[in-house]
């Protein structure tokens, strides 16, 4: 064990595994990850080469085994609880796409939602059972975020009670699915439903793209990889063009909006149930966020601390990096943030349960708050990890950029998340859509309830000035529960300003959508602040939780930095609404500087009750016994540059320049 990461781990405050326990919610299910992980640690058939000395088609092969081991020792262990099998993913991929991640994220969710009970009889034996490996082929070319213009079209036959499927033109070629290219056989493509000569938008057919048993492709269907990307070696995204394809009636999912054999429409109760899966996702990206930037600051921290470079004291030795502030600056708030995420994350992803659970008893009432909840936060927490994982890369200096500290896997990996299921900006203004409407309602006297009831206050304040100028609006900055208010009145102010910009372009004798444009900067703005609040708060609650007092006082000051961090970061803000003064700002650096130095002692106890093995981390700089130099070294040699000391390209280009000049 590295001497200075023994000493950080004997500093600490407090006792880590019982943060452990409240990150993963309780002993037992700490109990159960541990004992999941190390079925795959100590399973030779998962001791595999490293990714980054193979080629993307090597890489691809490799997921593909990987993800085939994956189901077969699943089930020879009995594992089939999902947060059972997402421990079991977890440790197996590292911070690694799934080669059949859609299968299971999309395809069977999509299945499970959409589908008739008949329909789930015939599809879910075989999804279940990998007869049909799935993708949900939704993007087009020409169209990823604006989904009612995508040109793929399901036309209905009733001669043969057959929809034909067409991809009209290049731009409705299907784009980016995972698993499309090489390996679905099916797919669930999203295509806009024809019949009797009318089109009722877009709806899910299951459509066969490959032949069961030989996975040639099948007649009409023109299939393949779209190319290397930034990231996401593994997976196989793809293209799909359908020249005539057609498939039976019944392959379209059909639990809500219908077509009758005869042809006739019958309309859904909600033309937005179609959209469900990616509302799934959104939520549970959220945690996903939290998961990639607690690696990376993991990585980070630890090697901050085993890390010695320059000199603060003259003939000192060199201190260890994390000892100087402006490290601690980097990685503490984020740090911070990996603890809010990940509590916010466990908040979605109940919240996304509830819901849908009034939603399969046909109550669909919070629709609309789960889905600008789920938007806002996965555009949020993404943007902020995504940026994040970056500042813990260039905290390691020039080891940081090299594939052993993990860290640029991490980045590439997790940064489509800004992109997929929903780009980031375009989310935050579907959470600006919500946050105006229930201002309206809220300004008009009605009652706004879930995470925008705020908004209820604001309305009430205006009724009653003299309250509002009596009450002292300046932040507490030492109070977190000041600080929460303050969070509150920044959101409601900014949702206010949106709404006004609104008015004012409105008046401005503008077309609805030409107004909403001309003010969508300061409609992402209060999505933002809305969110930000959101966190805020949630983090706050949780401590509430913590018995422990100890544990209770580190998470308190990381709640503190969070909150703290979030008003330096956005002082413009604050100021604007009143809830800081210019003499406050000083204050604010100050405190925050004392919150980094109360941190700093306990930062690698916090990043160790993450509890990531280094099997997961799979990080030369994060490694938890912080041998760093010996195991970079090693893996170094590792490269397959240097399996030979002469390289061919010297016989075949350096010696015969040398030979002519
Ligand atoms: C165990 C799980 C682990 C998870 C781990 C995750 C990692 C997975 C790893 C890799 C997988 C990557 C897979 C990627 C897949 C994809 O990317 S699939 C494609 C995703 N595509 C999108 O997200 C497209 C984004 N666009 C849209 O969603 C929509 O077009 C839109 C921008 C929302 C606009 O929709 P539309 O034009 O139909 O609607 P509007 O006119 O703007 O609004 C009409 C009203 O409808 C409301 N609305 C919109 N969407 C929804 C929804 N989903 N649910 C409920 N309500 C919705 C909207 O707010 C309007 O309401 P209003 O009229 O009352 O204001
Ligand atoms: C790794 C990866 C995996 C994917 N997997 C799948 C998959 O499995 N299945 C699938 O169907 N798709 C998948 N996708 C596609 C993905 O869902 C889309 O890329 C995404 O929805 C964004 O759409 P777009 O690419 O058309 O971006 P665009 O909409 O073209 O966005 C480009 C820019 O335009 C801006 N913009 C667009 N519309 C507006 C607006 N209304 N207001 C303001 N600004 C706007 C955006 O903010 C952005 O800055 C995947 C993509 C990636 C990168």
């Amino acid at each position: 064990m590295n001497p200075d990461l023994r000493k950080e781990r004997e500093a600490a405050t407090f006792n880590t595994e019982l943060l452990t326990h409240i990150l993963d919610g309780g002993s037992e299910r700490t109990r159960r990850r541990r004992e999941i992980e190390s079925l795959v640690i100590g399973d030779p058939d998962f001791c595999h080469e490293d990714a980054n000395f193979l080629s993307r088609s090597e890489r691809y092969e490799a997921a593909v085994k990987k993800s085939a081991l994956m189901i077969m020792k699943m089930r020879e262990y009995g594992i089939s609880d999902p947060d059972e099998i997402y421990y079991y993913k977890c440790i197996a991929n590292g911070s690694h796409p799934e080669a059949i991640g859609l299968h299971f994220v999309m395809f069977l969710p999509t299945l499970k939602s959409l589908c008739t009970p008949a329909q789930m009889d015939k599809w879910l034996p075989l999804a279940l059972s990998f007869q049909v490996i799935g993708t949900y082929a939704q993007t087009e070319m020409g169209h990823g975020t604006h989904i009612r213009a995508l040109e793929t079209t399901a036309t209905f036959d009733p001669a043969t009670q057959e929809f034909v499927l067409n991809s009209p033109t290049v731009s409705s070629i299907k784009w980016w699915p995972g698993g499309l290219g090489k390996t679905s056989n099916h797919a669930i493509v999203l295509a806009q439903l024809y019949t009797q000569g009318q089109c009722h938008g877009l709806h899910a057919f299951i459509v066969p793209i490959r032949a069961m048993g030989t996975h040639e492709p099948l007649p009409g269907v023109v299939v393949g990889d779209i190319g290397p990307k930034f990231g996401f070696d593994e997976i196989d995204n793809g293209f799909l063009k359908l020249e005539n394809v057609r498939i039976p009636r019944e392959n379209m999912l059909m639990k809500y909006a219908k077509v009758e054999p005869d042809g006739r429409y019958i309309k859904p109760p909600s033309d937005k149930l179609t959209y469900g899966t990616m509302v799934f996702i959104r939520s549970m990206v959220v945690g996903e966020s939290a998961k990639a930037i607690s690696k990376a600051c993991t990585i980070a921290i630890r090697y901050s601390t085993v890390r010695r470079q320059s000199e603060l004291r003259p003939g000192e030795p060199e201190p260890q990096i994390l000892d100087y502030q402006t490290q601690q600056f980097k990685l503490l708030p984020l740090l911070a943030t990996a603890y809010a995420f990940h509590f916010v994350g466990q908040y979605m992803r109940q919240t996304y349960l509830r819901i849908t659970g009034d939603i399969n008893l046909g109550d669909f009432s919070e629709l609309p708050e789960l889905h600008a909840l789920s938007a806002g936060l996965k555009a949020f927490t993404t943007w902020v990890a995504s940026a994040g994982i970056e500042v813990c890369r260039m905290s390691c200096g020039g080891h940081g950029y090299s594939h052993c500290s993990s860290l640029p896997g991490i980045y590439v990996n997790f940064t489509p998340t800004c992109t997929y299921e929903g780009e980031n900006t375009v989310m935050m203004l579907q959470t600006a859509r919500y946050l105006l409407k229930s201002y309206t309602q809220a300004s008009a006297g009605q009652k706004v309830s879930g995470m925008v009831s705020y908004l209820n206050e604001m309305s009430q304040q205006r009724l009653q000035p003299q309250q509002v100028s009596a009450r002292s609006t300046s932040v507490n900055l030492k109070d977190l529960s000041s600080l929460v208010e303050a969070y509150k009145i920044r959101a409601s102010k900014l949702v206010e300003l949106a709404a006004k910009s609104l008015q004012t372009e409105l008046q401005l004798m503008k077309t609805k959508e030409d107004a909403w444009n001309h003010c969508s900067i300061d409609l992402v703005r209060a999505s933002d602040a809305h969110c930000h609040f959101v966190i805020v708060k949630l983090f706050c609650s949780k401590l509430a939780e913590v018995e422990d007092t100890a544990v209770h006082s580190a998470l308190y000051s990381l709640a503190h930095l969070y909150a703290l961090h979030g008003v330096y970061q956005n002082t413009g803000d604050f100021l604007q609404a009143g809830l800081l003064t210019v003499p406050q700002l000083t204050q604010v650096t100050q405190q925050l500087k004392e919150l980094l130095s109360q941190i700093r002692p306990n930062s690698v106890a916090l990043v160790d009750a993450f509890d990531y093995r280094d099997e997961m981390l799979n990080s030369v700089l994060g490694r938890y016994d912080g041998n760093v130099y010996d195991n970079m070294f090693e893996w170094a040699r590792k490269s397959p540059l240097n399996q030979t000391e002469v390289h061919n390209s010297f016989y075949k280009y350096l010696k015969p320049l040398q030979s002519k000049l």
